[in-house]
């Protein structure tokens, strides 16, 4: 599956982010909890070498709650300090800023050691497009701060906004763009909806859902769409398209009105709780959760 990204935007958002990052402590980086590695810039790893960073697995209400305790093990066991929040709650968010806190323990003890007190600890959010950040900057500072939408590439403006609890955070939030390399990964994230629809196929993309979720996640699709038959993913898409009576301008079945559907379904959370990826070496499912550990998309091992 080819997927067109925006060069042009992502030098001058990457341009923007590295004249950003000379002026704060602490990145708070937000990913998909639907699908972590995927939806990690890999240069904001290099680009914010020696901050402190905590890692939101956001939007962690429409993952597997069980692989989401499994992220959390994995990027705590690198160092960062981890939430997995459904960011549009404030209760989510109770604990961010005792996480901050303990991810600038040592620029906190060096201020310290230098005779300054209280200057509060400088953070800026940055994620891919469509993960939350404006959401997540609200809900945390409390008020409509910062423009949301459920399109990609929506955030405008620049300001701090302070916290007043040893916390200023840059209300711009960094936006970088995903992984190109990997297509897995780019299906992933048209998947949760962080690649703009018009760019991709919607009956190819909800295929490779559909084979996804047959074998990783077996019960689902018979359980909503009522199907008779599960062996063959055009056939369900098909049966999808018959029993939502999905039909084109001739009467023939219409797999791309089927698509729309199962797409919507499956972002919005009404499939149930669903994650594309999993670390490796992650514990495996019982049987009775629902899904099968050894069929979710492994990431994770190479970092
Ligand atoms: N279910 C769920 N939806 C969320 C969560 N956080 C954000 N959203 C929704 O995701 C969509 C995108 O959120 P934004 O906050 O606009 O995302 P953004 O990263 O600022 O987007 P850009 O401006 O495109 O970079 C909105 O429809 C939000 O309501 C979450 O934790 N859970």
């Amino acid at each position: 599956m080819e997927i067109q990204w925006y060069p042009g935007h992502m030098t001058k958002a990457k341009r923007q982010m590295q004249e950003d990052l000379k002026l704060i402590d602490l990145i708070i980086e937000l990913i998909d909890a639907r699908a972590p590695e995927s939806s990690r810039n890999p240069d904001i790893r290099h680009m914010g070498e020696g901050k402190a960073r905590l890692i939101i697995l956001n939007k962690a209400d429409l993952a597997d709650e069980r692989v989401n305790r499994e992220w959390k093990q994995f990027y705590t066991g690198q160092g960062a300090q981890v939430l997995a929040a459904d960011s549009r709650k404030k209760t989510d968010l109770k604990q961010v800023q005792a996480l901050v806190q303990e991810a600038c323990r040592e620029k906190i003890a060096r201020d310290a050691r230098r005779g300054i007190k209280n200057r509060p600890v400088r953070a800026m959010v940055a994620g891919i497009p469509n993960v939350g950040k404006s959401t997540f900057i609200n809900s945390v500072a409390g008020r409509a701060s910062a423009k949301t939408g459920n399109k990609p590439g929506v955030t405008k403006g620049k300001q701090w906004i302070h916290l007043g609890r040893g916390l200023d955070l840059l209300d711009t939030p960094g936006i970088l763009w995903p992984k190109f390399d990997d297509p897995e990964a780019g299906v992933r994230l048209a998947l949760i909806g962080s690649v703009k629809d018009e760019l991709l196929n919607a009956a190819e993309l909800s295929l490779r859902l559909i084979g996804f979720l047959r074998e990783a996640y077996p019960q689902v699709l018979a359980g909503r769409y009522h199907l008779e038959e599960t062996g063959n993913d055009v056939r369900i898409l098909e049966q999808i398209a018959r029993n939502r009576n999905c039909l084109a301008g001739g009467g023939e079945i219409s797999y791309d009105k089927a698509s729309a559907i199962l797409l919507d379904e499956f972002r919005k959370g009404v499939l149930g709780r669903i994650s594309l990826e999993r670390p490796a070496g992650g514990e495996t499912f019982s049987p009775e959760s629902g899904a099968d550990a050894e069929n979710i998309g492994k990431q994770g091992g190479g970092n």
